[in-house]
């Protein structure tokens, strides 16, 4: 049970229209008393029938079965238990945290019974904040399929490339592409490379979107014409298989009796997509000054506050660093936004040792961070007039207006390193009032 993908359409939140049977889609209305092929007609709604027009979007999906065919759910036993949301109430410490990389399990493990909870804010039960997952899978997902009606899942794959199977078609990803997930989308993830490790934005809160330019103008930043959807791809395949979903916190499972991969054309705006992270284009200083990380801003999940988002996902892209008279690397800084990031690739500009791909750092409100000692000892000696180049990096950052609670597993996993805040110990004071 291999689909291989049928092609993509591009455009951010597009009205797609695709088919992978001639005359499966009606025309000129969405739900014929009788559909082309024997399918069934089935809407699926990610926002509510009546947002906005701008905000609405929902898919019509044209299927062999109904996606209400299967057997009653029971809770799903996740073999390491390592999958949830919970952020329980007990005091969190404002430390700075930082996390090497998630191992390879030992025994075989697929996505879902990979992720591994890292820390989050919110709930599904209140429509706003985030779950942050990790994974490191070795298995394909064979005869399951997963859905999160708690929130969309944004995929960052770190290592290995995932080929993942959707209803509405086939999303092929590798390290420094990204995946979104919408809400209830079915899919299962099978590995090319045999094994696979990532990190996974799970969103409670508004979809992703793409921010607003400003005065940057009608262009840069993500563009939209990248984006990618896929086109209907789908298998007629009948058997005893199962059914994961996550619904309000919990895992569940039920019995099905066929691939719900079983959509031979759909048409909306509601739809898994991809995004090569490699085609943001950067803006940056060409004067002074290092800027805010909200120029660097892929996407984003608006809360109820104009300009303070539940979620903004940022990346820190290869980029020419010209700025004069400039610490040129992040500055020392305490945000009101809480800060999870990782990396997919190479090294990151404010970090000489210790933050290296696959692995994961936690600055919470207010607590203090910033360049190392190693970084800011070399950049305040460089010499600034040449351009310098960051080559071979690609970090990102998860940032929330909730502080961001790690899980218990988070803080007592052995890959956490203990000893992050030495980093910092080495920065001598170099005040003298008299100079
Ligand atoms: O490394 C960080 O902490 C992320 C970050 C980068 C930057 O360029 C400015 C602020 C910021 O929080
Ligand atoms: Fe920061």
């Amino acid at each position: 049970m291999t689909i291989t993908s049928n092609g993509y359409q591009s455009g951010f939140g597009n009205e797609f229209a695709t088919e992978a049977v001639a005359g499966a889609l009606p025309v000129g209305r969405n739900s014929p008393q009788r559909v082309a092929h024997g399918l069934y007609a089935e809407q699926i709604s990610g926002t509510a029938f009546t947002a906005p027009r701008h905000a609405n979007r929902r898919s019509w999906l044209y299927r062999i079965r109904p996606a209400a065919m299967h057997g009653g759910f029971s809770p799903y036993p996740h073999p390491k238990a390592s999958f949830h949301n919970d952020f329980d109430d007990a005091p969190i410490s404002p430390d700075q945290l930082r996390w090497s990389p998630l191992p390879m399990p030992e025994s075989r493990v697929d996505f879902v019974d990979a992720l591994f909870t890292m820390a989050g804010n919110g709930s599904p039960a209140a429509q706003s904040g985030v779950a942050i997952h990790v994974y490191a899978a070795n298995r394909d997902m064979q005869g399951r399929w997963f859905y999160d009606a708690d929130g969309e899942l944004l995929i960052v794959p770190q290592q290995g490339r995932l080929h993942i199977e959707t209803e509405l078609g086939v999303l092929d990803v590798e390290p420094q592409e990204i995946a979104v997930i919408p809400r209830g989308i079915r899919f299962a993830v099978t590995l090319p490379d045999g094994e696979a490790r990532g990190y996974v934005c799970e969103n409670f809160g508004a979809m992703l979107r793409l921010p607003d330019l400003g005065p940057i103008g009608s262009n840069g930043l993500a563009n939209p014409r990248d984006f990618l959807a896929p086109n209907a791809a789908y298998e007629d395949v009948d058997g005893d298989f199962e059914l994961v979903a996550k619904f309000q916190g919990h895992l569940w499972r039920a019995d099905i009796g066929h691939s719900p991969i079983d959509v031979v054309a759909w048409h909306g705006n509601y739809a898994p997509y991809k995004y090569d992270l490699r085609l943001f284009n950067t803006i940056g200083s060409i004067s002074f000054d290092h800027p805010d990380p909200s120029i660097f801003l892929v996407l984003h999940s608006p809360s109820d506050t104009p300009g303070t988002s539940n979620m903004d996902f940022v990346i820190f892209p290869p980029r020419w660093l010209v700025a004069q008279d400039t610490f040129r690397p992040p500055w020392f800084h305490r945000n009101i936004a809480s800060e999870f990031m990782g990396l997919v690739h190479g090294a990151y500009d404010a970090k000489a040792e210790g933050f290296v791909p696959g692995g994961a750092s936690l600055h919470n409100s207010m607590t203090g961070h910033g360049p190392d000692a190693a970084t800011f000892e070399k950049a305040s000696a460089a010499d600034l007039s040449k351009p310098d180049v960051i080559r071979d990096t690609m970090a990102f950052m998860f940032e929330t207006r909730a502080v961001i609670r790690p899980t218990k597993q988070a803080i007592d996993a052995a890959h956490r390193q203990r000893d992050y805040q030495a980093c910092w110990a080495g920065l001598q004071k170099h005040f003298d009032a008299r100079r």
